[in-house]
């Protein structure tokens, strides 16, 4: 299992500020959709050249246009990008093919996947890196968690990696943990607390203690 820190609410400033404080414990940087949308690919490079060996996810949820998105994503210094699995399934297939021809990676986001089982089977032998279980900022306040479709989610991947993300704080870290997903990720309960790097200290060392990180 992987730490994955979502940066989304910062500055390219403050973004690099928090990969200092918490660079010892985090496996996987995510440059958050919010700062895409402020400062485009180039504030994605201007992290990548700040931190040349650090892992990083550009998170595009790209939607279509997928060959030419995953390309600019890879090429302005992202490891790994996003697409929605609510695309078309050319657009997903075109992603992966994008990310193989490149030698990076792609995840697929289930946000607002209603058939869980039905499109995690479907994605899954698309052959994507990653499929992931997301619960929005937006159906947070809702009160809803990604816990129950991740286990319907993992419950129907043979071969891809499983990621979950949505609200995912210390207190709530042991029981996804348990679960364990491949690529735990963490934003505000990392990025937004007073001690960023205590924080993403105490969720490492559970997985740790869990038994359950890997290279
Ligand atoms: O992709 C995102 C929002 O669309 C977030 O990066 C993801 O939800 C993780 O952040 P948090 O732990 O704060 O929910």
């Amino acid at each position: 299992m992987k730490l994955q820190l979502a940066i989304d609410l910062e500055d390219i400033d403050g973004a690099i500020k928090l990969i200092d404080k918490t660079k010892d414990y985090v496996d996987v940087f995510e440059y958050g959709t919010p700062l895409v949308i402020n400062f485009g690919l180039e504030g994605l490079q201007k992290i990548r050249k700040a931190f040349p060996d650090i892992t990083l996810l550009a998170d595009l949820k790209i939607m279509d246009v997928a060959p030419y998105e995953v390309a600019q994503a890879y090429k302005y210094g992202a490891d790994i990008t996003t697409i929605l699995a609510q695309a078309e399934d050319q657009s997903i297939k075109d992603a992966i093919k994008g990310a193989r021809e490149a030698k990076k990676e792609i995840l697929v986001d289930m946000i607002a996947v209603r058939d869980i089982e039905k499109r995690t089977k479907e994605v899954d032998q698309m052959g994507a890196d990653y499929v992931c279980t997301h619960t929005g900022y937006d159906t947070q306040d809702l009160g809803e968690t990604p816990f129950e479709t991740f286990h319907k989610m993992k419950s129907n991947t043979t071969k891809t990696k499983t990621a979950v993300a949505g609200g995912i704080k210390i207190d709530t870290a042991d029981q996804i943990i348990e679960e364990n997903p491949d690529l735990l990720i963490v934003g505000g309960g990392i990025a937004t607390v007073d001690d960023p790097a205590a924080a993403a200290k105490t969720i490492k060392d559970k997985m740790i203690a869990a038994g359950k990180v890997n290279e």
